[in-house]
Parts: C-alpha cells; sequence; structure tokens
C-alpha cells in the first residue's frame, strides 16, 4: 500500500487527521488496534454523561431556594450507567469504523510495526505512505506506589462501568479527571477523599482553584492537598491509603488518576528514527517527530510544544498535520490561545497568561474582576458563586482570563479569541451582548479597565465644559 497518508491509532487526533485528509482527496489509511474512538469515547464522553447525572441529583437538593421543596436524590446507579451507555454508544456511532470507510479511509485492524524509516508492516500489508501520523494516545498511567501493585484499582474509564455505586472513594491525583470525577460520585452519593500529591489543577490560577476547593468541600468531598501518599494497600473488601501525615484514608473503592503514559512499545519507533521519552513521542512546533517525515500527534506528542492532553488539543494538532503533511504548509502549534477547563460547579477555565506568568516579562499589568453576584442572570438561577480575572497589559491588550463560576467552560471561548487576536478590552467593552447572560459578567471586567479613568478630574472638567456649551 501506498497512500498518501497512514494514521496509526483512531482516536479523536487520528480520526480528525484521516477524515478531513480524505475529504481533502488524499489516499488514507487509518490502523486502529482496539476501540475506534480512544480515551474520547471510553473516557471523556462517559465522564461527560456521569456528571450529567450527578447535576441532575443536585437540582433536586437545590431546589429548595427556588420555591420548591427540596428532595434527597434516589439514585439508580444501574439508570446512571444506562445514560452513560446511551451517551458513549451515541459518541462511538459518530467515530466508528462505518463512517471512516464512508469518508473513504481505509481502515485496518491490528498493530503496525516500523521496519524502516518509511515502511510499516502490519500482517501481510506493507504500507509505504507519502507520510505517517502517529497518533497513539496515552494510557492510564499508575504511579511508583508502595503496595499499588498489589491493589485493585479503578482507572477513570472503568468508573462508569462499575456495577454498583461506590460507597467510599478515595481518588488518587488532583488533576482535571480526579477533581471531575470526585465531584461527580459525590453528587451521585458516595463518600468520597482526594489525596493529591501538592496543591490540586496546579495548571489553574491559585486564587481561583481555592475558591472551587472551597465549594467542594463544602459539597462534602475530603480534599487532602499533600506529599503523594506513603503506601496504598488493600483487597476485594476495602483500600486503605496511608498519607504522609501517618493519617489512614479507608475505602471500598480506589481510583488512580495519576497521569498518563504514552504507549509506543511494539512499534520500534528506533527503525523509524523517531524519538520519544517519558513525556511522548518527542515533536518540533509543526508536529514532526526526529524523523521529518513522521508527525506525532494528540495524547502520544511529547516535549515541550506538545501542549495539554485535551481533546481540543488533539484535533487542533490534527488541523496542524493536514496544513503540512498535505498542503507542505509550515503551520505551528498554537502555543498562546490554548483554553483549558474542569467540568466541576463551579467550573474552571482558564486561557492565555496568568497574572504570574504575566508578570514575568513586564513590569506591570492590569487584573480586571467582576463577580458573579452581580449578575441578574446568576442571582436568578442561584449560581453567584464565581468571578472573572482578566489580565491586562498596561494598554488594555487581554493576556489572559480565568474563570471560576457557572459555564467558564463556554464562556472561556470569547477569551480564547481575545487573546488569540490580541484584542483589547475596549474591543469586549463595545461588543453588544444579550441581557441577560453570564456573558455579561465578562464584559463588565472589560468595562472596569476605564474605572478609574472615569474619575479624573480633567475628563469631569471636560463634561462640565461641555455642559456650558449647550
Ligand atoms: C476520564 C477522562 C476524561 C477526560 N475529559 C476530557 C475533557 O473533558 N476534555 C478534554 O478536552 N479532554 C478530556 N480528556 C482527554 C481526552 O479524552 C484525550 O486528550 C483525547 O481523547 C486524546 O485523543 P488521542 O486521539 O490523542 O488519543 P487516544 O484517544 O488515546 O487514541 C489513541 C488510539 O490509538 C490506538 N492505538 C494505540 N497504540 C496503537 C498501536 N500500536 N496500533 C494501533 N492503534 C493504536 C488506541 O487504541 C486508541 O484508539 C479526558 C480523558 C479521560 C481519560
Ligand atoms: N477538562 C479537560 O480539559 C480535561 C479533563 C480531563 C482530562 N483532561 C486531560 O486528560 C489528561 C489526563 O488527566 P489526569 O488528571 O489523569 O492526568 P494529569 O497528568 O493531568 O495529572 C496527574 C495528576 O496525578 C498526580 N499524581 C502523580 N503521582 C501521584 C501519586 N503518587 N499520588 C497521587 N497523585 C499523583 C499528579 O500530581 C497530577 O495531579 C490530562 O492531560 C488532562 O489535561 C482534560
Amino acid at each position: 500500500m501506498k497512500p498518501d497518508l497512514c494514521v496509526i491509532g483512531a482516536g479523536v487526533a487520528g480520526l480528525s487527521v484521516a477524515s478531513t485528509a480524505a475529504a481533502l482527496g488524499a489516499s488514507v489509511v487509518l490502523v486502529e488496534h482496539a476501540r475506534m474512538g480512544g480515551a474520547l469515547v471510553g473516557g471523556a464522553v462517559a465522564a461527560l454523561a456521569l456528571r450529567a447525572s450527578a447535576e441532575a441529583a443536585e437540582a433536586f437538593r437545590r431546589a429548595t431556594p427556588f420555591g420548591i421543596a427540596a428532595a434527597k436524590p434516589r439514585v439508580d446507579w444501574p439508570r446512571v450507567r444506562t445514560h452513560a451507555e446511551h451517551v458513549v454508544g451515541a459518541a462511538a456511532g459518530d467515530l466508528s469504523e462505518a463512517r471512516c470507510r464512508a469518508l473513504g479511509v481505509r481502515v485496518l485492524r491490528g498493530e503496525p510495526r516500523f521496519v524502516s524509516p518509511l515502511t510499516a508492516l502490519l500482517g501481510d500489508h506493507t504500507i509505504q505512505p507519502r507520510r505517517f501520523v502517529l497518533a497513539v494516545g496515552s494510557s492510564p498511567a499508575a504511579p511508583d506506589l508502595p503496595g499499588l501493585a498489589d491493589t485493585p484499582f479503578l482507572t477513570p474509564e472503568a468508573v462508569s462501568d462499575l456495577p454498583a455505586r461506590p460507597e467510599r472513594l478515595i481518588v488518587l491525583g488532583g488533576e482535571p479527571v480526579a477533581v471531575e470525577l470526585a465531584q461527580a460520585l459525590r453528587r451521585l452519593g458516595s463518600e468520597v477523599a482526594v489525596a493529591a500529591p501538592g496543591r490540586i489543577l496546579e495548571r489553574f490560577d491559585p486564587e481561583l482553584v481555592a475558591a472551587l476547593a472551597a465549594a467542594l468541600r463544602r459539597e462534602g468531598v475530603d480534599i487532602r492537598e499533600i506529599a503523594p501518599a506513603r503506601g496504598v494497600s488493600g483487597g476485594p473488601d476495602g483500600v486503605r491509603v496511608e498519607l504522609q501525615t501517618g493519617e489512614v484514608l479507608t475505602g471500598s473503592h480506589l481510583l488512580v488518576a495519576a497521569g498518563r503514559r504514552v504507549v509506543t512499545e511494539g512499534l520500534d519507533l528506533d527503525k523509524a528514527g523517531v524519538e520519544a521519552d517519558a513525556s511522548g513521542i518527542l515533536v518540533d512546533r509543526r508536529l514532526r517527530t526526529a524523523n521529518k517525515r513522521v508527525f506525532a500527534i494528540g495524547d502520544c506528542a511529547g516535549g515541550p510544544h506538545a501542549g495539554d492532553r485535551c481533546a481540543h488539543v488533539a484535533a487542533h494538532h490534527a488541523a496542524v498535520v493536514i496544513r503540512n503533511a498535505l498542503f507542505r504548509w509550515p503551520a505551528r502549534v498554537e502555543t498562546r490561545a490554548l483554553p483549558l477547563a474542569v467540568r466541576t460547579s463551579p467550573a474552571l477555565a482558564t486561557v492565555g497568561l496568568s497574572e504570574a506568568q504575566a508578570l514575568e516579562t513586564r513590569r506591570a499589568v492590569r487584573i480586571l474582576r467582576w463577580p458573579y453576584a452581580e449578575s441578574d442572570r446568576a442571582r436568578a438561577e442561584r449560581l453567584t458563586e464565581g468571578e472573572i480575572k482578566v489580565i491586562t497589559d498596561k494598554s488594555g491588550v487581554i493576556l489572559g482570563a480565568s474563570i471560576v463560576g457557572a459555564r467558564a467552560d463556554e464562556l472561556i471561548t470569547t477569551w480564547t479569541l481575545a487573546v488569540k487576536k490580541g484584542l483589547s478590552v475596549a474591543d469586549l467593552r463595545d461588543l453588544v451582548v444579550p441581557y441577560p447572560t453570564f456573558s455579561e459578567i465578562g464584559q463588565r471586567a472589560a468595562a472596569s479597565f476605564d474605572a478609574p479613568r472615569a474619575r479624573s478630574p480633567w475628563l469631569r472638567r471636560a463634561v462640565a465644559l461641555l455642559r456650558r456649551l449647550g
């Protein structure tokens, strides 16, 4: 086979490249050794469905202030699972082999291995494409923790498949997957403790993370932000996690959400001259590996240019590779305007520079804030917890934004556009935003940039002068 592209791995990254390239008329071979859709279908979408069930349960508890008698929700775990299966099934349909074939992609099953820089073998097939795209994703990593190898534990992907709801869940980890699943399970009625090896959600603004952590603790999620646990033990009857303080957490289940690892054994990358380390397959800004005809994208891309392991980053990588591999256009990965979001409630989202990062290269920055509590929409929906924090330079150019509060993951898109296009607060202040929406909160933060100027005596004198002129 001598296609234009051979894509290895059919997660969101590989599928995006394969389907776009085929739609543009390229000949494409896509190789997958397991389930089509990868971590998106089994991980992100299943977690999304669980969180939606958790929100539905929470609505019962929060009904009283609206004048509706609150009730203790009765969580029917098998039906929660059915909901998750339904949502996962729909996503799997979108990413199926049949869909790919209909788009003109040739799908092969199995695990290819390189035999030379541009040749891979798969069973009887010899594949010699113009370009290879490695999109082999990542798998859950188990930290090097005494006792873990002998203790039964869940991976994030396995939670929605549990036959019964965990009574007491201990979560190891402190990044989005750990925190999102911790809150979802708590709202579905489990007792939940999170043992993070340090501050949770380290990639986000610490002030806003503190607000989220306080909200989670009020709901009963027991968050321990300390050094990595000393060890774990247990069996089918329960698990024990010993913390550095000597305290012991006991639970019915252990969930390990402590990062991902890239599995490249079996691909014989050395035969292709492709380099990898613990972070993944090493790529440059154009996502080329050490072998310039082999690209690596999505979760499996490693090194300083790869970005975070998220579905939207994987899709962005796919777009960059299409331009490089098909059009020979030297497109590079976005580094400034990559949003990150945590789908908790309140949600948390960030884009661009944090306050600390902005101050590393500038002597002065402006911080603009606006609280959710001043929004009519937030007050009506009783979602007043939260704020937006915008970082600008002295002239008002938007460098970054972080939001904690309802729909933060949706609201961050406007600020992503602002950071990407180098917009200033005036651009957002002058935008007409529909009333009553959560988007107004960001607009009011932008408008607050001019508040000190409005108090200037010169401006007041000018207004007085104009008044006298009739
Ligand atoms: C619980 C959970 C929740 C998440 N939530 C979010 C979220 O809310 N938002 C977000 O943006 N991201 C989220 N993510 C991350 C997101 O799912 C991943 O970043 C994204 O799906 C990665 O896509 P990928 O195509 O790079 O890799 P993968 O989805 O891992 O796909 C790689 C594919 O390659 C195949 N493969 C591997 N090796 C070989 C081989 N040798 N030969 C053939 N095929 C091979 C695999 O079987 C797999 O199908 C979440 C992840 C998890 C686990
Ligand atoms: N909303 C989103 O965009 C979203 C949501 C979920 C996941 N994702 C992505 O999916 C990927 C996987 O997420 P993740 O949270 O599993 O991994 P991660 O790599 O983001 O974080 C791993 C966490 O595990 C912790 N850890 C490491 N060793 C530990 C130990 N011994 N004990 C306890 N904790 C330990 C780390 O300190 C870290 O907090 C991430 O790259 C993430 O960005 C994105």
